[in-house]
């Protein structure tokens, strides 16, 4: 579970986050939406101890972001909103074995992390492909895959549907549904009403730094556009 108790963060003048209570249950999907500036990138950094409150905590799994970083990272895997700044390694089985070789994993444990990563996301067998020579669906994929290497029992993306093309979208949608359905939490940052359809179990509505709705999809439908939240001009 991760919870968040009267969360603010402030850069300089700017408050960003303004007194946020949140809990993310395990194999929950909470899709974060709201407008540009409302605060979305800068709640979920919170969620591994990327960002230090400025007031109120962030616990995972009942332990403090801030008294146990490593604790949080091991539970916690970020996909961020720029997937190609985060690869590390020059070929796709390099990459994701990164995180785990990090871990101090044995060479056979990381090797089957590597296979069964990249299966999920349907990047089997591309382990000694170039990561410049991706597309851009393919680099968020192997950013997931990247995460799952991980075995995080939550994971966070920031805007993973940017940039992608329907069939590269559907493709992480799916991956996305499966890690769902076998108990990950899952916690979206976007601006697409699409996505809150498609993929969530909850949707919660940033405004200035607050929580301006905290509903189901079905139930808050109605309320979406007024804050903002609309489907893309192509639906
Ligand atoms: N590094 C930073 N330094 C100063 N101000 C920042 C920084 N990062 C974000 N902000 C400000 O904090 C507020 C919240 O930004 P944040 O990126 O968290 O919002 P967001 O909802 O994720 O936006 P977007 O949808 O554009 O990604 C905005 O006013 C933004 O300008």
């Amino acid at each position: 579970m991760i919870q968040v108790d009267e969360l603010v963060h402030r850069y300089g003048d700017t408050v960003a986050v303004d007194g946020v209570d949140l809990t993310i249950d395990d194999g929950e999907c909470v899709v974060i939406a709201g407008a540009n500036g409302s605060g979305k990138t800068t709640l979920v950094r919170h969620f591994d101890g990327l960002l230090e409150p400025d007031d109120g905590s962030v616990s995972v799994d009942g332990i403090d972001v801030s008294e146990n970083l490593v604790a949080a990272r091991t539970a916690v895997a970020m996909v961020f909103q720029h997937p190609e700044d985060q690869l590390v390694a020059a070929t796709v089985g390099a990459d994701v074995a990164f995180g785990p070789e990090n871990l101090g994993l044995s060479h056979e444990e990381i090797d089957t992390r590597v296979r069964e990563s990249l299966a999920a996301v349907d990047l089997d067998g591309r382990e000694d492909d170039r990561v410049d020579s991706l597309s851009g669906g393919e680099v968020e994929r192997l950013a997931i895959a990247g995460a799952l290497a991980m075995h995080p029992a939550h994971l966070v993306l920031d805007e993973p549907f940017t940039g992608l093309d329907e069939p590269s979208r559907q493709s992480v949608l799916a991956r996305l549904r499966d890690l769902r359905a076998s108990g990950t939490s899952l916690v979206v940052v976007t601006h697409d009403l699409r996505d809150v359809a498609e993929l969530a179990d909850r949707v919660v509505v940033l405004s200035e730094g607050q929580i301006a709705l905290d509903d189901t999809p079905e139930s808050a439908a109605d309320r979406l556009s007024d804050l903002g939240i609309r489907p893309p001009p192509s639906c």
